[in-house]
């Protein structure tokens, strides 16, 4: 019998492989610019990475005394806060961490693990010490109105806080526009509108000048909510902050209508995009069931990951073929859409397709001779998927005069991100703020929180900028919109064992070097159970 708690020799090796690895995961603005770095800059360049028993690694988050040692702590105000008086055991134990990775076998690693989320007994700011501020940017996303109105009404209803603005615009707001006081009052009822109160933007991001900002208008705290892109500019702001040696907590609040952000179980806004596309899907079936040879196709957000299509697919039923960009696909010829398209009109004389607007570009960009370009913060601007497929299709069927089509194109995506959160995404972010606000209070900085495996926790700024989430189309869930849908996978066997076997060289990678893999697409934690 194996000893218990003992990991694997190899695991123990790669653990201790990955603790060794104290690496810069991203430099700081200073190192970028050549400036040298002070101590603590230098200091800030490190993971914090702690070895536990059988394998345990917990990443941890920096916390303010990493480079301001000498700060004093303050019992936290909620122990006299009556509404929270009678929870059991309301503060976390400053040991519990939340595990990575789900599914294990007995001799599994323990694995990465992050701090779990919520209040401590201790915290660092006094009340009447705290100025806080928030942030909203990049795309619009259902729930940011939600983010903000608890974010506010949190800290003044459990820790007394009274000094919060917003930052109007974006990242560029803070060295361009004045700030905007919020007050429970003012918020009260902003989680029943799309869209966010305080504006945002792409592009603008100027760290110097964000940190300048901060730093004059004495802001200790500030809550960054936003997609990949902000949570790499939050990242800098952190760097920065921390080589200045400023007393000031930088919270990032993962936001992504696509879900294309990693490690964390979903972002919020997306349930209710999914729901939401659930109309755009009806009215395509609607119009494709009425007319002769009927086709609905519905173009659905999605620039780099195909998650609200495949959920949005598999929530309908009525979707014939469901297109992503980590799917390719072409269309002439044997086994391709066109044909599959003619197929299911022959059997069920209407057909809906669902594409998400990642998907073909590089077919698109071939047939238009097509260069790139790019929004302010660097995304690359997509072509239009939905009028590119329903113009090929239209053609390939006007060269059949005795297969007359009807073909609705519809794109329903700036309503559907313009929406209020659904009653499931307000509860999350009322979570998510909550848990970024007791973070900053206990006086953690640099990280991101949000929900590994249905419990919340806070996690380093690298870990969830390093890779973007996606729907991995040799895991289940794909499996299960070709099975519903019956529509082609576009691939050859070589293609598909190719994939299964970089997915297994990755998969392998992540179990013995970084002792965390699971390829499987995190959303809702549906794929990973069952
Ligand atoms: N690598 C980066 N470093 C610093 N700031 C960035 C970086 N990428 C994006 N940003 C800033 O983050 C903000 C939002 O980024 P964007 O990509 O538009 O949206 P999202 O955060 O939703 O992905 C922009 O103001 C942009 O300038
Ligand atoms: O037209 P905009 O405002 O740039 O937004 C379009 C893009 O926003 C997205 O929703 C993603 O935005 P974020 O990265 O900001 O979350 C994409 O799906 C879409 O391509
Ligand atoms: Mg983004």
């Amino acid at each position: 019998m194996e000893a218990v708690g003992v990991a694997p020799a190899p695991v123990a090796a790669a653990v201790k492989k990955k603790l060794l690895d104290l690496k810069d995961p991203f430099p700081t603005a200073a190192a970028e610019n050549g400036a040298k770095a002070s101590p603590a800059g230098k200091w800030a360049m490190k993971k914090k990475l702690v070895g536990g028993d059988a394998g345990y690694v917990l990443e941890d988050v920096p916390h303010l005394t990493d480079y301001l040692p000498e700060l004093p702590t303050f019992p936290n105000p909620l122990q006299d806060n009556p509404a929270y008086s009678v929870v059991k055991q309301y503060f976390v134990n400053p040991d519990d961490t939340v595990t990575q990775k789900i599914v294990v076998h007995k001799t599994s690693a323990r694995g990465t693990h992050f701090r779990r989320a919520g209040p401590r007994q201790r915290v660092y700011f006094q009340s009447d010490e705290v100025n806080a501020a928030i942030v909203t940017c990049g795309g619009l996303c259902p729930g940011l109105n939600t983010v903000v109105r608890e974010l506010v009404c949190g800290l003044y209803d459990m820790y007394g806080v009274t000094s919060v603005v917003g930052i109007e615009g974006g990242y560029k707001g803070f060295y361009s526009k004045n700030t905007i006081p919020l007050t429970p009052k003012s918020v009260n009822d902003i989680h029943k509108r799309g869209g966010t109160i305080l504006g945002t933007s792409r592009g603008g991001h100027d760290t110097a000048k964000i940190v300048d900002c901060l730093q004059d208008r004495g802001i200790n705290q500030v809550y960054i909510i936003g997609g990949d892109g902000t949570q790499k500019g939050a990242s800098v702001i952190y760097e920065e902050v921390r080589r200045r040696g400023l007393k000031c907590s930088v919270v990032g609040v993962p936001k992504t209508i696509d879900n294309d952000i990693a490690v964390i179980d979903k972002s919020f806004g997306f349930d209710t995009a999914v729901e939401e596309a659930q109309r755009a899907i009806n009215a395509a079936h609607v119009e494709a069931e009425s007319a002769e040879n009927g086709i609905g196709v519905v173009k659905l957000m999605g620039r780099n990951s195909g998650f609200i299509a495949m959920y949005a697919t598999l929530a309908s039923r009525d979707v014939d073929c469901c297109l992503i960009p980590e799917s390719p696909f072409y269309l002439e010829g044997k086994g391709g859409l066109l044909e599959f398209i003619e197929r299911r009109l022959k059997d069920n004389g209407h057909m809906v397709i669902v594409v998400a607007e990642g998907a073909g570009q590089d077919l698109i960009a071939k047939s238009m001779n097509f260069v790139d370009t790019q929004d302010a913060s660097g995304n690359k601007l997509l072509l239009d998927v939905g009028l590119w497929l329903s113009q090929k299709i239209k053609d390939h069927f006007k060269k059949k005069p005795n297969f007359p089509i009807t073909l609705k194109y519809i794109d329903p995506t700036y309503m559907i991100r313009a929406v209020k959160s659904n009653a499931s995404d307000n509860v999350y972010c009322t979570l998510l703020a909550h848990s970024a606000l007791h973070g900053a209070m206990a006086g953690y900085t640099g990280f991101t929180v949000a929900p590994v495996n249905g419990r919340h926790a806070y996690i380093p700024f690298y870990r969830i900028t390093e890779k973007q989430n996606k729907v991995v189309i040799t895991d289940r869930m794909w499996a299960r919109v070709l099975c519903s849908t019956n529509q082609p996978c576009f691939l050859s066997h070589e293609d598909v064992e190719n994939m299964k076997h970089d997915d297994d060289h990755e998969h392998h990678l992540h179990n013995t070097q970084l002792l965390e893999g699971d390829s499987s697409p995190k959303c809702n934690g549906l794929a990973a159970a069952v």
